[in-house]
């Protein structure tokens, strides 16, 4: 694939050409959109990333994923690749731990942004020496959507479309795992997990987590140690399901922000008021924070059962 000049599908740049990666970035207007964080933060406070120790994270994912995929009696591992850094770094990890051959990519763009950043994973996964398929989701979420009782409105609201698609993504790995004896591993970092900031049996469903317990601003530290290619840690995290559309809007704070702010209320207990003055946040950024840790804890838990009443 020639990759000498390419558009960017968001900032209308374009990209050159240096070894197996594309060296500038995709969908990256970081610096020009003003952020929520921008508002909400008076200081910087210190990201988990600062602190992380990168080669001491692989020492543990590799051996992780190795093993588990040995224990499930599994051939290797499918995992949805996005061109995000997430996903990246997942399959990053699945090559160290597994070696090429039993890492198969998934590359599944539902619309035109996504089809700009699908020439960015198969990019990855070529430089990654993996076996990767790429299917263009928008015929089949056309007709879910010709199938679906028209009460539900799928179409009118993007998160209704947005879960849908994570879900057809997810069947899609499922088919893989199912005819290969694979895993599907996931892509979910601790931020997403504990904020719910994923779809629940889409993109959150998997067979393991190799960064499932790093944070975001962890994930990026690990992306340097494994030689992710700038324009991948360039990229402004976002759902892409709209243009323009950032995590840091949704969530009404930067990573650089909000893990600090987990970090503060979920690992180490404290209460909002002390983490709003330790960071000197806005007591709102804080409170909005901890109420999508509270409202989505049915995402971290196996569902309910009557007998669960009983032994409370
Ligand atoms: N208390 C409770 N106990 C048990 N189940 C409960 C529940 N409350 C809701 N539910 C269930 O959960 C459903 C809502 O959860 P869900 O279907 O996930 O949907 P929801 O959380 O509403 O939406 C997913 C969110 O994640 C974001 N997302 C998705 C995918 C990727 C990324 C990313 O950037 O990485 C972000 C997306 O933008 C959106 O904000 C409800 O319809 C209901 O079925
Ligand atoms: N076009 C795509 N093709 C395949 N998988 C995708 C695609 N878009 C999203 N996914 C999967 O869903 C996960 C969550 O997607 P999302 O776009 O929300 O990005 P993210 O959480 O920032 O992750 P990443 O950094 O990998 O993009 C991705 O990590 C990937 O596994």
């Amino acid at each position: 694939m020639d990759t000498s000049t390419r558009a960017d599908p968001e900032s209308g740049t374009e990209k050159d050409g240096d070894g197996p990666y594309p060296s500038t970035r995709v969908g990256s207007d970081r610096d020009s959109n003003p952020r929520p964080d921008d508002r909400g933060s008076a200081a910087a406070p210190a990201a988990p990333g600062d602190a992380v120790d990168p080669a001491a994270e692989l020492e543990d994912a590799v051996p992780f994923v190795r093993e588990t995929v040995s224990s499930a009696g599994a051939e290797g591992v499918v995992i949805n690749m996005s061109g995000g850094l997430d996903s990246t770094v997942t399959a990053a990890i699945a090559v160290e731990a597994l070696g090429t051959d039993r890492v198969y990519g998934l590359i599944l763009p539902c619309n035109k942004i996504g089809a700009h950043h699908a020439r960015d994973a198969e990019e990855l996964a070529e430089a990654l020496g993996i076996e990767h398929d790429t299917v263009h989701l928008q015929p089949l979420l056309a007709q879910f959507g010709n199938v679906a009782p028209d009460r539900f409105g799928l179409h009118d609201e993007p998160t209704l479309v947005g879960n849908a698609i994570a879900r057809l993504r997810m069947t899609l790995a499922y088919l893989a795992a199912n005819a290969t004896d694979r895993l599907v591993c996931g892509t979910t970092n601790r931020t997403e997990h504990l904020l719910g900031y994923l779809t629940k049996h889409g993109d959150g469903a998997a067979d393991l987590l190799p960064i499932g317990h790093l944070y975001k601003t962890e994930v990026r530290a690990l992306a340097e140690t494994l030689e992710v290619p700038g324009f991948v840690l360039e990229k402004p995290p976002t759902p892409g399901l709209l243009a323009g559309q950032r995590d840091a809007d949704d969530l009404g704070a930067d990573y650089d922000v909000i893990d600090p702010a987990l970090r503060l209320a979920v690992d180490e207990g404290l209460a909002a008021d002390e983490v709003t003055s330790r960071l000197d946040l806005d007591r709102e950024v804080v409170d909005d924070l901890l109420a999508r840790y509270r409202t989505t804890e049915h995402k971290r838990t196996v569902p309910p059962m009557p007998s669960d009443r009983r032994s409370a």
